[in-house]
């Protein structure tokens, strides 16, 4: 489903700033997995999640998805294939169109179309039934704006747009780092359940250990722009939160202080 190989990533290459990101990465993730990434802060998680994206092209090796040699082409190109959700909530939606404009988009999303013909009775019946199934009285709003919506609310409805796309496959940037505890865990459990559903093959970049461990079937660790950790089956689930710490610090070389890794 999701091919990566020989991934290598130089942001500023000549500069003295310049940083590699990516040294060599490969990894291969099969229809359906669901897969939580973790590791410290610039170990390239984001990158790698936007090189399969396209938002960002490798320098050199290869990305494959569903069969096809995706390496060179560019995010509108690979857009009907992947849909992303993203730490920030403004950020996977277009807040000056209502909530169904939004859908609109997303059930296009890889054609050729303008908003007023893509919008008819049929798909509003759709929408409607979709976002019912949110319990969040979203179904009533359809003509809302959706820069009216909460953080959590226009996370819900990112997650939602992403099973109205032809992609089977989801990335998940820490979309829910910004949000509340409480909201966060609804936007989890709420993943969760449409990952299932929908059958979709995901990636879910996390800070929080437990996370990583609570959901999905594998984790994978990842170390300046390498994986160092890949963990499934009864393997995974003899993992305890402190067992993933200490393999974490004795990657990185040093203890970790922050409480968020643990709890999230
Ligand atoms: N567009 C860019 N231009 C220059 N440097 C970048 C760019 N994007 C990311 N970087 C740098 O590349 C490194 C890896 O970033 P990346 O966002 O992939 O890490 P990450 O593992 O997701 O980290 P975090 O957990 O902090 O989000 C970091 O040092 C970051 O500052």
């Amino acid at each position: 489903m999701i091919k990566v190989g020989q991934l290598q990533l130089t942001f500023n290459r000549g500069t003295p700033i310049e940083n590699h990101v990516l040294r060599g990465l490969n990894l291969y993730i099969k229809k359906g997995e669901f897969v939580t990434i973790i590791g410290s802060n610039g170990a390239g998680k984001s990158s790698l999640l936007n090189v399969i994206s396209g938002d960002l092209i490798a320098d050199s090796g290869h990305v494959i998805i569903n069969n096809k040699n995706v390496t060179r082409w560019p995010a509108w190109k690979r857009a009907g294939m992947v849909a992303r959700v993203f730490q920030d909530p403004m950020v996977g939606t277009c807040e000056n169109l209502t909530i169904e404009e939004n859908l609109a988009i997303a059930y296009n999303r890889g054609n050729n179309f303008t908003l007023r013909p893509a919008l008819n009775r049929k798909l509003r019946v759709l929408f409607k039934e979709k976002l019912a199934t949110l319990n969040l009285g979203l179904e009533n709003r359809l003509a809302d704006m959706m820069g009216l919506l909460s953080g959590g609310q226009r996370q819900a409805v990112s997650l939602l747009m992403s099973t109205l796309q032809p992609s089977k496959i989801l990335l998940l940037d820490e979309h829910t780092a910004a949000l509340d505890p409480k909201t966060a865990q609804f936007v989890l459990d709420l993943t969760n359940e449409i990952v299932l559903k929908n059958k979709l093959t995901t990636m879910m970049v996390t800070h929080s250990m437990k996370q990583a461990l609570e959901y999905g079937t594998r984790t994978v660790m990842l170390h300046q722009g390498q994986v160092v950790l890949d963990v499934s089956g009864e393997q995974r689930d003899k993992l305890t939160v402190t067992d993933l710490l200490e393999m974490f610090e004795k990657t990185r070389g040093e203890k970790v202080t922050d409480d968020a890794l643990l709890l999230g």
